[in-house]
């Protein structure tokens, strides 16, 4: 399976404070969570991975290409999707234009984009609603309508900050549904501090403390990490909070 995405030694930060210290993840097709308490770097790491800004240092090769010229950038970008944890639309657009614009921002070809548009909505569950304004829209069809600009068209890596905020329990079950076919073709990094969420959904994790990785494996390998009678209602969290408390664990 090729690499989609290889990050090597990133450091990342803003002005003399750096947030991302070292970091390496090299990702194929499937899923990826990353997770960490409040301040430990996601946000920063997925900006990073989504071109918005250069790494201070290190390397990050996206589809086999490094990123080193304003060309490569903007070539690559089209095979980016990405959901910010805030995301800019004009409330006046309906739900299918807000699609339509943002595969037309990716350059897909006019003659499939309105095909991209309706596959999206329909993947996120808004086919239905596709005349809706966007400023009708409450919080959680806000970011199924997010996740659905991210991922129309031919995307090769799907970047999503706190995709589940905002959905009630069936979505998020729906959620997971969605990610699973999205990472059949793509990679997929998503941040959320729901553990059960992350690992249903993720075939990898990684535990970010403090810009630096703390923890890398399977959701059954972070279970392992469980201590009995420790913080947590079930072994996903037991072990993730084990790991954050350690100094570092690797699977
Ligand atoms: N624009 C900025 N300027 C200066 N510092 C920033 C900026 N954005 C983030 N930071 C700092 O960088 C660190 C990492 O923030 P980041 O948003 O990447 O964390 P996060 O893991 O996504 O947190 P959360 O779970 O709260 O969203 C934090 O200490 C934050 O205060």
């Amino acid at each position: 399976m090729s690499v989609v995405f290889e990050a090597e030694n990133l450091v990342q930060g803003y002005g003399s404070r750096q947030v991302i210290s070292g970091l390496s993840m090299r990702v194929a097709q499937g899923a990826v969570g990353l997770l960490g308490p409040n301040g430990a770097g996601k946000t920063t790491l997925l900006r990073t991975l989504a071109t918005v800004t250069p790494p201070a240092s290190g390397t990050l090769r996206i589809l086999g290409r490094e990123l080193r010229r304003d060309s490569d950038v903007r070539e690559i970008r089209r095979a980016i999707g990405y959901l910010p944890q805030d995301f800019g639309y004009h409330p006046g657009f309906s739900v299918y234009e807000f699609v339509r614009y943002c595969a037309w921002l990716r350059s897909v070809p006019d003659r499939s984009a309105g095909k991209a548009t309706l596959r999206a909505l329909d993947q996120v569950g808004l086919a239905g609603m596709r005349s809706r304004k966007m400023k009708e829209l409450s919080g959680g069809m806000l970011r199924r309508a997010g996740i659905a600009q991210a991922i129309v068209g031919d995307v090769k890596l799907v970047l999503l900050d706190e995709p589940t905020v905002g959905l009630d329990p069936e979505q998020r079950l729906e959620f997971r549904d969605l990610i699973r076919e999205v990472s059949a073709d793509a990679a997929v990094v998503l941040s959320t501090h729901l553990v059960e969420d992350v690992a249903a959904a993720c075939g990898t994790l990684h535990v970010i403390r403090e810009g630096a990785v703390v923890f890398s494996g399977t959701p059954r390998q972070l279970a392992e990490h469980a201590v009995p009678g420790g913080r947590g209602d079930t072994p996903l969290e037991r072990g993730y909070m084990t790991v954050l408390r350690a100094s570092a664990v690797t699977a």
